[in-house]
């Protein structure tokens, strides 16, 4: 379960926010600017809220008055973006196991030839990312996240490149992930349509202006 209670500031843009999620989707929703990408930044550690909690399986990851404030890499939450970001000199295989190499055995949840089974992406092992396809890319992304076994997973906007068949095409590879590998995950859209097709849990997002 991930506890939220935090205020997040940026110049004048404020956004408190209080929730306790417990699904292994949840939807975060909002207009253009209303603090989702920023959301994301202060669970994986990557942006200081201005003040509260946030605690993630009984374990606090941020508390301002107890002056706590765990790195990224002590939280273990993975994140993936709208571009997926390769490393473009790795090969898909070497991209795969990226981070997946660094863990010790016992954090290995996974296999490599399990989760490249699950999402389709075998085929692809010896090419670099420059001669994949935008679904492919972004189905090689998800499996990196996904090896590196994150606690949580941040996704955002992991869609937004691409066409609307390749999108349809790669909703039920993230459903697929939710059911057989469930892993929490946190999902950020603009497409209500997308967040629907993945769960029933929504938070939509309201931020204010400091005055
Ligand atoms: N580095 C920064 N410094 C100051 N303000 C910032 C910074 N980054 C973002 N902001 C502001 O914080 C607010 C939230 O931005 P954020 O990127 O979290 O929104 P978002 O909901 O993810 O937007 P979008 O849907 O357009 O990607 C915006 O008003 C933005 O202008």
């Amino acid at each position: 379960m991930l506890e939220l209670d935090i205020v997040i500031q940026r110049g004048d843009f404020v956004l408190p926010i209080q929730a306790q999620l417990n699904s292994t989707v949840t939807g975060i929703f909002g207009a253009s600017g209303c603090g989702k990408s920023s959301l994301l930044s202060a669970i994986a550690g990557l942006l200081r809220p201005q003040q509260g909690q946030i605690i993630l399986d009984g374990q606090t990851l941020f508390d301002s008055r107890k002056k706590i404030n765990l790195a990224p890499q002590q939280r273990h939450i993975g994140l993936m973006f709208q571009d997926g970001q390769l490393f473009p000199h790795l090969s898909v295989k070497d991209n795969l196991l990226y981070g997946y190499q660094r863990l010790s055995r016992s954090e290995q949840h996974f296999h490599l030839a399990e989760i490249c089974q699950l999402l389709e992406i075998s085929h692809l092992f010896s090419r670099l990312p420059r001669q994949l396809s935008g679904g492919e890319k972004q189905r090689v992304a998800l499996g990196r996240a996904v090896l590196y076994s994150p606690r949580l997973l941040l996704l955002d906007e992991p869609l937004s490149s691409l066409d609307e068949t390749r999108k349809a095409q790669i909703l039920p590879f993230l459903a697929r992930v939710r059911d057989e590998v469930k892993i929490p995950m946190l999902y950020v859209s603009h497409a209500l349509s997308e967040i629907d097709y993945l769960t029933k849990d929504i938070i939509y997002l309201n931020s204010q202006t400091k005055d």
